[in-house]
């Protein structure tokens, strides 16, 4: 288990981290998610030790990962992928890392194995692509067969396949129990993957979350409705009578708030106007995402005036 307490991290004037806190549990996928800068790399550099916090603390397994005697048998982590010796082959690049830990030669053969390289393990890393790099970091990060792992945007670099690999994999590991969080600055990349999410702005935590609980806040209450053109304002009109608040989000389809969808099906029908389709709306992580950064204005201004940057 990861445990981050009241980080506070500066580079000059700049505020990296600002009192982030949270907790990776074992047996599950926990999305590490913010936009660009938000402070999920230096987070995840101090819970390594790379970099010393200005206050707070990072433990792995109840210690700092630095006083650890056999860290990667604690903690796997892949931070950066490009990370290797171009001119050494995958399985010696691996070879060396195990050595250096006192883990045995076969460990390696199971990880190349696991990551599906075993076809290229004789291939020297320097030609292989990000993705293949990116399997080759994850292999590394299995070596020491640790119950936590902690990976910087695995799926930065990765064609469809891969990705689709990318997240059985990872569904895999939590599955065997181990504490497992991924960071991404895309929530939809972590759509079917991961359990829980902690998301981050300005380098503090905005929501530390289930995924199924705030996908059911996000869609609560929210009905699609289609109908022909005929029909449409007429149940607008009936809707809104009711009290509920209607949008059109497309030609021939109204989103309504205030009224569940078994009581839309009612209305309408009592009243006689006709309609094609009525469905309970099923929010997206991107949505729910959305939704939940709404109310955090600095975070949002912040987003808007990077991105305009
Ligand atoms: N060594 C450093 N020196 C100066 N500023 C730094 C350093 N490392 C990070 N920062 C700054 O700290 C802030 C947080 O950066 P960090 O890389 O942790 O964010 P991030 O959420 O991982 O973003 P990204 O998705 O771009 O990797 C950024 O404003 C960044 O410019």
């Amino acid at each position: 288990m990861i445990v981050v307490s009241g980080l506070r991290k500066r580079f000059g004037s700049h505020t990296a981290l600002d009192g982030m806190s949270f907790a990776v549990e074992p047996g599950q996928v926990t999305g590490f998610v913010g936009p660009n800068g938000a402070g999920k790399s230096t987070t995840m550099r101090v819970i390594l030790g790379l970099d010393a916090p200005d206050a707070g603390t990072a433990l792995v397994a109840g210690r700092p990962y630095r006083s650890l005697t056999r860290p990667l048998c604690h903690l796997g982590s892949l931070l950066d992928a490009g990370a290797l010796q171009p001119g050494r082959t995958a399985r010696n690049h691996l070879l060396w890392i195990a050595h250096s830990q006192g883990l045995p030669s076969r460990r390696v053969d199971e990880v190349l194995e696991r990551a599906g390289l075993q076809t290229v393990a004789r291939r020297a890393a320097g030609g292989f692509s990000l993705g293949m790099r990116q399997r080759l970091g994850i292999a590394a990060a299995l070596l020491g067969d640790p119950p936590a792992l902690m990976l910087d945007e695995p799926f930065n670099g990765m064609d469809p396949e891969g990705i689709v690999w990318m997240r059985q994999h990872l569904r895999g590991l939590a599955a065997e129990g181990r504490a497992v969080l991924v960071s991404s600055h895309l929530m939809s990349e972590l759509e079917d993957t991961a359990d829980h999410v902690v998301v981050v702005g300005r380098g503090r935590v905005i929501a530390d979350t289930n995924i199924a609980a705030l996908l059911k806040t996000a869609a609560a209450g929210r009905v699609t409705l289609r109908a022909g053109a005929s029909s449409i304002d007429a149940a607008a009109g009936v809707l809104e009578a009711e009290g509920a608040s209607v949008s059109r989000t497309d030609v021939g389809t109204l989103t309504v708030t205030g009224l569940p969808a078994e009581a839309v099906v009612t209305l309408l029908t009592t009243r006689g106007v006709p309609f094609a389709e009525i469905s309970s709306h099923r929010a997206t992580l991107e949505e729910a995402y959305l939704e939940l950064t709404r109310d955090a204005v600095e975070f949002r201004a912040a987003t808007g005036s990077e991105a305009a940057a």
